[in-house]
């Protein structure tokens, strides 16, 4: 078994209001989002996975989707970077067999989902 990953950015801005007052994230504030799509499979008769095109092409209109956006605008749930992984992992596994998505909301910060 094997697991092929690719790394996708997009820019937003989110507000997390449901924060207790004081909380920082309770203000409208920006992210370098960036999220790493993890398929796991075994190889074809081209050696392949999945071929890194066939992922990017599934990708590109969700990151087109969320870039540049305000993404308290875009959904009615917290937009956690838990809820933001999973929203992707369920967009894309309508036209993709991703097997998991890691969203990193800081540097420092990551998602995995669903959990190894
Ligand atoms: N489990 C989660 N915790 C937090 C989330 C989240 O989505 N899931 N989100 C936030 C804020 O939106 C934001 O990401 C702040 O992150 P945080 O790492 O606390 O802030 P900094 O980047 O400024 O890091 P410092 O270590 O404080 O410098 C908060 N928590
Ligand atoms: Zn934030």
């Amino acid at each position: 078994m094997f697991t092929v990953t690719k790394e996708f950015r997009f820019e937003a801005a989110h507000a997390l209001p449901h924060l207790p007052e004081g909380h920082k994230c309770r203000r409208l504030h920006g992210h370098s989002y960036k999220f790493r799509v993890e398929v796991d499979g075994e190889l074809d008769e081209r050696g392949f996975v999945i071929d890194y095109a066939e992922i990017s092409a599934e990708v590109n209109p969700i990151v087109d989707y969320l870039d540049h956006k305000n993404l308290n605008d875009l959904f009615d749930f917290h937009t956690s970077a838990e809820n933001l992984a999973k929203w992707i992992f369920d967009e894309l596994s309508k036209t993709l067999a991703v097997s998991r998505i890691v969203l990193f909301e800081t540097a420092n910060t990551s998602v995995i989902y669903p959990a190894r």
